[in-house]
């Protein structure tokens, strides 16, 4: 099930930065990518490789989710990368710039000696995705497939949109992106926010990718995993409202009923299942 596992908070990091590498060991993100690609010069991109490689299988970060970003299949660093990327036993490659169904197919035949449990995750940033994130979706039924991660940067480039803080040209993207990807089961990542000094619009985004219905945004600077996590995080008054619609569709009066008023407001069942969910999120990142 996606939504067992918090990924409120997803660090790139260019995995040419050996600095970066070992400081996240040390960083509450809940989700690691070390990227191979647009952070990476072409003239480091063999060492990132390794550098990237030798991390997971080193280890020493915890629980945290480990996903290497490698270049694309149609470039001359992709397929190594690949190779590399599916004996170092990450939990995910993230596919930069996917097209097409087709794309996720091919690449998730390439991962065919890596083990089981790795996912492809799937970078969502070109024009040519966007009429068809439900086909592309609809690969997990077939692929290793297991997120869509927003890439508002090269989506700006391509669209020759300007990134605003209110994100205006992208609204309709993430309100697709997010739901194809329900509609499948997976989960579902926010872009970045470039504007790393900027922390109060950095909590603008955030708070609008939450209310979009994202799992969690990814990042790129340590100062921006805070104040993620606890925007991402179930608050207080989400809880308390959780807490009182399971217990008031416990009562022995309210057996049977669909639908019933809790604290002036109505509660269906379908209340009854986001209020579990609710708990069963603030319990996994309360057990770290
Ligand atoms: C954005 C940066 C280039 C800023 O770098 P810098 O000015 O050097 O940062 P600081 O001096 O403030 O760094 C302070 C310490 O934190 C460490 N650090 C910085 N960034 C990271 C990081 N991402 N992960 C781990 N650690 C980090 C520094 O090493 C300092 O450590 P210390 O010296 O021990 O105190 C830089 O932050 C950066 O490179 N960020 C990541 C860039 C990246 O990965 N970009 C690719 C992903 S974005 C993207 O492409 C999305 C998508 O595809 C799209 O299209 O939108
Ligand atoms: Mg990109």
């Amino acid at each position: 099930m996606q939504d067992a596992r918090p990924r409120r908070s997803a660090l790139f990091l260019p995995a040419s930065n050996a600095r970066a590498i070992a400081k996240a060991r040390t960083l509450p993100a809940d989700v690691l990518i070390f990227d191979l690609e647009d952070a990476v010069a072409p003239d480091a991109k063999e060492a990132a490789r390794l550098n990237a490689v030798e991390a997971v299988r080193d280890g020493g970060y915890g629980d945290r989710e480990l996903v290497i970003r490698v270049n694309g299949l149609d470039t001359r660093w992709g397929e190594a990368d690949l190779a590399a990327v599916a004996a170092a036993g990450a939990d995910a490659v993230l596919l930069p710039k996917v097209n097409e169904p087709e794309d996720i197919a091919a690449c998730d035949a390439m991962l065919d000696g890596a083990g089981g449990r790795m996912r492809l995750w799937a970078m969502i940033e070109t024009c040519a995705a966007l009429p068809r994130l439900d086909a592309i979706a609809a690969t997990v039924a077939t692929t290793r497939l297991g997120a869509f991660v927003l890439g508002t940067n090269d989506l700006a480039k391509e669209m020759r949109a300007m990134l605003t803080p209110e994100r205006t040209p992208f609204l309709p993207v993430l309100t697709f992106a997010v739901a194809a990807a329900r509609a499948h089961g997976l989960a579902v990542l926010d872009g970045v926010c470039n504007d790393f000094t900027d922390i109060e619009r950095f909590r603008a985004e955030c708070a609008q990718g939450r209310m979009f219905g994202f799992d969690g945004k990814t990042l790129i600077h340590p100062d921006q995993i805070g104040p993620c996590n606890a925007i991402f995080s179930p608050d207080a008054e989400e809880l308390a409202w959780a807490d009182a619609v399971i217990e008031a569709f416990a009562r022995p009066e309210n057996a049977g009923r669909g639908a019933i008023r809790v604290a002036g407001r109505m509660a269906e069942l379908l209340h009854l299942e986001q209020a579990r969910r609710l708990r069963r999120m603030a319990e996994r990142i309360a057990a770290g």
